[in-house]
């Protein structure tokens, strides 16, 4: 499900901006509805979230006429934050010279985003919305993408995906979503367009180098080879590049030494938990097999629960199901007359950790079957026998390929948090290293780290003096002097909102 690749005017569609700075893009394929909806509220049943946003007022205000307005209210605040974010170049929240220059440009859109900096998703749901069951829609609405419900997303971020599914729309990139690395990776491996990059597959980094002034000087590769370099930039999760969070405080293969580790780390550690991992099932299904004018096959993505209970479990298969079937938007990527079907399901690593290969294996078809009952009873008749492909990934597969620690899916809120505005950015307590990704702000999402990248790549190149800055010493003044208060304010804020929670 991919946002950002959009090719309508405004700056949010990051992908297609990240693929046209390094002069690519690629084919897409619009996604006309971005979810369908199978909840156990008839009302919300078979719900369809149209691209076309008159039409996913309508579906929605039908089945909750008396929320008419509420439901106007509260998406045209998601509006506000979204073309607040349109209107402006996006780069780097740490850059005053950036600042001062989008300030002038547009100070409505400036003190709108600055409004909702510190709101989440459940503060403006809960000021238009009184029907207990819509709002448990706007919950699973935010769950499916933030692994939160509505008062744990910041309102930036439901603002942009609300909106923008709407505007710059779902666009599956012809070929798969393989075809956007691919891209941008081939891309740079030109000399002639940018002499002097590469990249490498394989080659782990297992730690950061640091020098006698507490100073990045670059990275130690798992073959021992060491590459200098005047930033470091980590797209590994706070955990892998700092260590472990929470009540397990042994770091076992952080990048950064425990005691290089900057005081700012304990800071975050407080306020962001790990969200799970997920079940992963590929499958390769005859497409004979399924009812062929079965309805639910016009759509690529599902969300499948029974109970509301089970919307947050990430145990036993029980949760909140997603499918995906890209083979609905471009049949290119499976053999002909072949579905692909991807379900998934949150899962924590603790369900997994310890067993033996045979007790591995055993489980993940015991949950797999679980999730495919599921699915045949709810959603799609036949799938089983129409099962050609079948490969299962865990929390461990995540760890494995991703190097994310328990495989998780990245930062959530540990409670109820002021928005985005406690979401770290790429500068961090040591100099030279930079941190990118969804540990930073704002989050997850293709979209979101598309977002960092930009960001982070704008601060790296005013450090290194390629772009230019504010002179007199006047950035590096401004920047501790914003990065500070920002501190202090947020331990401020934290602690009265412990107080008043006790
Ligand atoms: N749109 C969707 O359908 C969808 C679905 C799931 C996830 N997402 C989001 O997509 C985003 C993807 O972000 P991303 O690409 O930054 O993260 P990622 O975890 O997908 O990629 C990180 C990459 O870094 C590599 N890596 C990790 N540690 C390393 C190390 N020590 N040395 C060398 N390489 C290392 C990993 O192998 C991996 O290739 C996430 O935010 C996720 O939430 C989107
Ligand atoms: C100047 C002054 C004074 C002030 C200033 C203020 C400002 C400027 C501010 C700014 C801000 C900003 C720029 C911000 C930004 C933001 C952003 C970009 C955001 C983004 C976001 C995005 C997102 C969140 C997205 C997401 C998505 C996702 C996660 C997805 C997912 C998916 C999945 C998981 C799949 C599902 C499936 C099924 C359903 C089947």
């Amino acid at each position: 499900m991919i946002f950002g690749l959009g090719s309508e005017p405004g700056s949010t569609n990051l992908l297609t901006r990240a693929l046209a700075a390094v002069d690519e893009r690629v084919e897409s394929v619009p996604d006309p509805v971005q979810i369908h909806y199978h909840l156990p509220d008839p009302r919300l049943d078979h719900l369809r979230v149209h691209r076309d946003y008159a039409q996913w007022l309508e579906e929605l205000t039908q089945r909750f006429p008396h929320e008419c307005r509420g439901i106007r209210g509260f998406y045209d605040e998601c509006w506000a934050v979204f073309r607040a974010l349109n209107a402006l170049e996006l780069l780097s929240l740490e850059e005053p010279r950036y600042l001062l220059r989008v300030f002038l440009q547009n100070p409505l859109a400036c003190f709108t985003l600055l409004r909702y900096l510190g709101v989440n998703v459940g503060d403006v749901a809960r000021r238009w919305i009184r029907d207990e069951a819509l709002l448990r829609f706007i919950d699973i609405d935010c769950y499916v993408w933030s692994v939160a419900a509505a008062d744990r997303t910041p309102m930036i971020n439901g603002g942009m995906v609300f909106s923008d599914r709407h505007y710059g729309g779902i666009n599956y990139p012809v070929g798969g979503v393989g075809t956007l690395a691919e891209r941008l990776a081939n891309a740079l491996r030109d000399q002639e367009r940018f002499p002097g990059c590469w990249v490498e597959y394989g080659a782990r980094a297992v730690r950061v180098n640091v020098d006698g002034q507490r100073r990045a000087t670059g990275v130690t590769l798992a073959d021992g080879r060491q590459i200098r370099a005047r930033a470091v930039i980590s797209n590994a999760t706070r955990w892998d590049t700092f260590g472990l969070a929470g009540a397990d405080e042994s770091v076992p293969r952080a990048l950064v030494d425990a005691a290089e580790v900057p005081p700012t780390e304990r800071l975050w550690r407080q306020w962001y938990t790990e969200s799970p991992s997920f079940l992963s099932l590929h499958l390769g299904v005859r497409a004979d097999a399924l009812d062929a004018g079965h309805a639910h096959l016009r759509d690529c993505h599902h969300i499948v629960l029974e109970e509301w209970a089970h919307m947050e479990s990430a145990t036993d298969a029980a949760g909140t199901i997603f499918v995906s079937i890209p083979t609905v938007l471009d049949a290119s990527v499976a053999p002909p007359g072949r579905h692909i079907f991807h379900v998934f399901t949150p899962s924590w690593m603790s369900e997994w950790r310890g067993l033996g290969h045979s007790e591995y294996r055993a489980r993940k078809q015991q949950l797999a079957d679980r999730l495919i009952e599921r699915l045949e009873r709810r959603v799609f008749p036949g799938l089983r026998r129409g099962i050609e492909v079948f490969e299962v990934g865990t929390p461990r597969t995540h760890r494995r390929f991703l190097g994310r620690k328990d495989g998780t899916y990245g930062p959530i809120a540990a409670r109820r948090l002021h928005g985005l505005l406690t979401m770290p950015f790429n500068r961090t307590g040591l100099p030279g290293l930079y941190c990118v990704g969804d540990s930073t702000f704002p989050g997850q999402g293709l979209n979101a780290v598309a977002f960092s990248g930009f960001a982070a790549a704008h601060r790296v190149a005013v450090d290194l003096g390629l772009e230019p800055r504010l002179p007199l010493g006047l950035d590096a003044w401004l920047s501790e002097w914003i990065s500070r208060r920002r501190l202090e304010w947020l331990g401020r804020g934290m602690q009265s909102t412990e107080d008043g929670t006790r």
